[in-house]
């Protein structure tokens, strides 16, 4: 596998300049709203949100199937454009950038976590970690090196070799996440990470989180699950697009220790 281009600017990511970031929240959107059509009717997916995602925090965001969770996440990582509203991304105003402007900064400044993992089938557990660095500029010495170095923190050391079918759920979503971070995005975007795993991978991924939060990453989490949604510094829920509630748990996420030696 090569990819060419050297590494342009990492304004944007953890690995470049933080000055900026450090200024203000990493992640804001304002009077957010995205309309979608559906036949003769219109379901607005998002209607007029407000938030503002300080540096290191994490914030799980949740509310009943098809209040427009996804919608948002989609908005926030500039995997969508809203159609109204402003989405600002450390510091940069993103919803206005062309798309290669736009694809580019996705690379560097978003990592994205998918409910079905998204890797790639034919692509080792260790190139699909790689193939985001390399798409960056990363040469494929330093794309290797920094895949591995996930592998092993994820606890893979020794499944970069294998393909996404012989690993189980769990091993796939860990190799998604070593993925999310291999280019040091400034936030990392969680879309039910473990909507697809059994307890045990649940809990794997949940430490995993928790590792993340301790190093500052600054992490949004969409999900269905109460035990995910209690790491977080803070909830939002949201109703018919609109947040309905902005709350900080009553744990204010430090019931983690405990929920990682929940018992069934
Ligand atoms: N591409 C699309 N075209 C038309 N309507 C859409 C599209 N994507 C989402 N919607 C609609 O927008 C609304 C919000 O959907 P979204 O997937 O964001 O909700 P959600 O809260 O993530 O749901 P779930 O928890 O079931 O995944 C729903 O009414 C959905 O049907």
């Amino acid at each position: 596998m090569t990819v060419r281009g050297g590494r342009r600017g990492r304004g944007l990511s953890r690995r470049g300049d933080r000055g900026d970031v450090a200024a203000g929240p990493v992640l804001r959107a304002v009077g957010l709203s995205r309309v979608y059509q559906q036949g003769d009717s219109t379901v607005l997916a998002v209607d007029r949100v407000d938030l503002d995602v300080p540096s290191g925090q994490t914030l799980a965001v949740t509310g009943p199937s098809g209040c427009g969770k996804s919608t948002l996440l989609h908005l926030l990582g500039g995997l969508d454009r809203p159609d109204e509203g402003e989405v600002w991304l450390g510091g940069q105003r993103i919803d206005l950038l062309g798309e290669r402007a736009l694809a580019r900064l996705r690379r560097r400044a978003v990592g994205f976590v998918h409910q079905d993992f998204h890797l790639m089938d034919e692509l080792t557990a260790a190139e699909n970690v790689e193939l985001p660095a390399l798409l960056a500029g990363d040469s494929p010495r330093t794309a290797r090196r920094r895949a591995a170095a996930l592998l092993d923190r994820v606890g893979l050391a020794d499944r970069g070799r294998h393909l996404p079918s012989r690993l189980s759920g769990g091993q796939r979503q860990r190799v998604a996440i070593a993925r999310a971070l291999v280019n040091e995005p400034l936030v990392v975007l969680a879309d039910e990470p473990t909507g697809n795993l059994d307890t045990t991978a649940t809990h794997d991924v949940l430490r995993l989180f928790a590792e993340l939060r301790g190093t500052g990453q600054t992490l949004v989490l969409v999900t269905h699950d109460e035990r995910v949604a209690a790491t977080a510094d803070r909830l939002i829920s949201l109703r018919d697009g609109a947040t309905s509630e902005d709350t900080s748990p009553a744990s204010g996420g430090s019931q983690l220790g405990a929920l990682l030696g929940w018992e069934e």
